[in-house]
C-alpha cells in the first residue's frame, strides 16, 4: 500500500495532467471532485504540489530538458517535474524518488518507464537544487506576456512574473466592529489584513465564528470604491463566491446578489452562513435581471490574468482563445447594467484582469456610449492608493508588482460610474 506522500504525489501528478493535458483548471479539476478520495492534509499536499509545480515549470523544464527525449509521455513527464520543484525545494531525495518510481511501476501503459524516472530524479537530486537557484523567475507563455508587455512595458512584465513566482500571502477582510489583530498579520495600507504561512484558514480563530473572509487586498477595493451605505438597494451582479457581496451587507446595505452559476452560489450561502450576514440570493443571468437600484457592482467575468500568482494553473491551461468573447460579454453585461441603474446612482465596473480591453478600454468606451455616464475620479482616490495608480479616464488599475516588497497584490481594474439625473 502507498504511504499517504505517495497518494499526495500521485494526484499532484493527477492534476497536472488534467492542466497540462486537458486544458482543466484546478478550480475546476477540485469542484469535480479530483482530491475527494484523500484525507484532508494530503489533500492540501497534492494541491499545495501541483500549485509549487506549476509555478516553478519553466524552471523543472530546463532542468528536465537535457535528460529527456522528445516524445516523453505527459504523465512521466509530470511525474519528473513535481519531482523535480520538490527536491529542488530541499525535500529528502530518498523519499522522493522511491514515491515517483512507485507510481510510474504502477502505470499499467508506462511502468517500464519507471528505470528512466529513478534515474533522472537521482541526477536531479545531486545537481538540481542549485541549478535551480540560478534560473530566471518562469516567464508567462508568449500568448499572454505579449500583449501584457505592449501594456504594461517589459520591466514591468519581469517584475509582475517575479511577484507570480514568489506565489501569494493570505489577505483577509474583517467585518467592520471587529477585532482585527486576532490573526496578528500585517495591516496593509488599504485596510486588508495580509498573513504569511497561515496554514489551514478554518483553523484560524476568528474564522468559525464568521469575523472575517478571505479576499486578495486587490478584490477588497471595487466595495471601498462603491462606498455603500446603510439601507440602500444595491445590486451584486456577478456575486459568487461573495466576497464583494459580504463587504456591502456588512455595511448596512439591502443587497441582491446575484450568479449564473448554482453551485458556486452555494459558497456564497456558505459564507453569508458563516458570517450571520443576509443578502437576498438569485440564481439566474445577469443579462435577464430586472429592477432598478441606488447602486451596482458588477464584478464581470474576465480572463482573471490578474490572479495567476493564486492560481499559475490559468496561463498553462488557457490559450487566450475565450478572451473575446468574455470581453464582448462585459460590454453587454455594463451596458445591461446601466438599465438598472436609478438615475443619480453609481455603478462599479471591475475585473481581476490585466488587459486594458477588460478594464480601461471597456469604461472608455462605455463613456461614448452612453450620454449620462460620467466617471468619478475622486472615488478611487482611497486611503493607501498612490495617485500613480489612477488611470486618464479616473479608473483605479492595479498590477500584482505594486507592493511587491510585500507580496504583491492582484491586477484589478475598476471604475467608479455615476448615472446624471
Ligand atoms: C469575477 S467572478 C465574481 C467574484 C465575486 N464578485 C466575488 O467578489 O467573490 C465572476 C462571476 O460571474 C459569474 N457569471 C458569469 N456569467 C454570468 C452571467 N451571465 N450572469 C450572472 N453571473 C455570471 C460567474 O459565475 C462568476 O461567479
Amino acid at each position: 500500500m502507498s504511504d499517504s506522500a505517495t497518494n499526495a504525489r500521485r494526484s499532484a501528478i493527477y492534476l497536472l495532467d488534467q492542466v497540462l493535458g486537458e486544458g482543466r483548471l484546478l478550480s475546476e479539476c477540485l469542484a469535480a471532485g479530483a482530491l475527494d478520495r484523500l484525507e484532508p492534509e494530503d489533500r492540501a499536499r497534492a494541491q499545495r504540489l501541483a500549485v509549487e509545480t506549476l509555478r516553478g515549470l519553466e524552471r523543472a523544464d530546463r532542468l528536465l530538458q537535457k535528460h529527456l527525449k522528445k516524445g516523453t509521455p505527459l504523465t512521466v513527464h509530470n511525474t519528473l517535474r513535481v519531482g523535480t520543484v520538490e527536491l529542488c525545494q530541499g525535500a529528502a531525495a530518498h523519499g522522493v524518488v522511491n514515491s515517483m518510481v512507485e507510481i510510474t511501476s504502477k502505470n499499467k501503459r508506462y511502468g517500464k518507464l519507471k528505470g528512466l524516472v529513478n534515474a533522472v530524479l537521482r541526477k536531479i537530486a545531486a545537481d538540481g537544487p542549485a541549478a535551480w537557484a540560478a534560473l530566471r523567475a518562469p516567464r508567462l507563455p508568449k500568448w499572454l506576456r505579449q500583449p501584457l508587455a505592449q501594456a504594461w512595458g517589459n520591466e514591468a512584465m519581469l517584475a509582475i512574473e517575479q511577484v507570480q513566482f514568489a506565489g501569494a500571502p493570505l489577505d483577509v477582510s474583517f467585518k467592520p466592529d471587529t477585532d482585527t489583530t486576532v490573526l496578528g498579520g500585517e495591516v496593509l495600507p488599504t485596510g486588508s489584513v495580509r498573513l504569511r504561512d497561515a496554514g489551514q484558514v478554518s483553523a484560524l480563530p476568528g474564522y468559525a465564528s464568521g469575523d472575517w473572509w478571505v479576499q486578495d487586498a486587490a478584490a477588497a477595493l471595487p466595495v471601498q470604491v462603491l462606498a455603500p451605505k446603510a439601507g440602500e438597494e444595491i445590486l451584486d451582479l456577478c456575486a459568487a463566491p461573495g466576497g464583494k457581496t459580504m463587504q456591502m451587507a456588512a455595511a448596512g446595505a439591502k443587497v441582491t446578489a446575484l450568479d449564473v452559476s448554482k453551485n458556486r452560489m452555494k459558497r456564497v450561502q456558505e459564507n453569508l452562513d458563516r458570517t450571520g450576514l443576509t443578502v437576498t440570493v438569485v440564481v439566474g443571468d445577469a443579462l435577464e435581471h430586472q429592477g432598478q437600484y441606488d447602486a451596482i457592482l458588477l464584478d464581470a467575468p474576465c480572463s482573471a490574468t490578474g490572479t495567476i500568482r493564486r492560481h499559475p494553473d490559468l496561463p498553462q491551461a488557457k490559450d487566450g482563445s475565450e478572451f473575446g468573447e468574455l470581453i464582448e460579454l462585459q460590454t453587454r453585461m455594463l451596458a445591461h447594467a446601466w438599465d438598472l441603474l436609478k438615475p443619480g446612482g453609481r455603478l462599479v465596473f471591475c475585473t481581476c484582469s490585466l488587459l486594458p480591453d477588460e478594464g480601461e478600454v471597456q469604461v472608455e468606451e462605455a463613456l461614448d456610449m452612453f450620454p449620462d455616464m460620467r466617471v468619478d475620479r475622486t472615488a478611487v482616490d482611497l486611503p493607501g492608493i498612490d495617485p500613480t495608480w489612477i488611470t486618464e479616464e479616473g479608473g483605479l488599475r492595479l498590477r500584482p508588482d505594486y507592493w511587491a516588497e510585500k507580496g504583491g497584490m492582484d491586477g484589478f481594474y475598476m471604475a467608479r460610474l455615476h448615472k446624471e439625473t
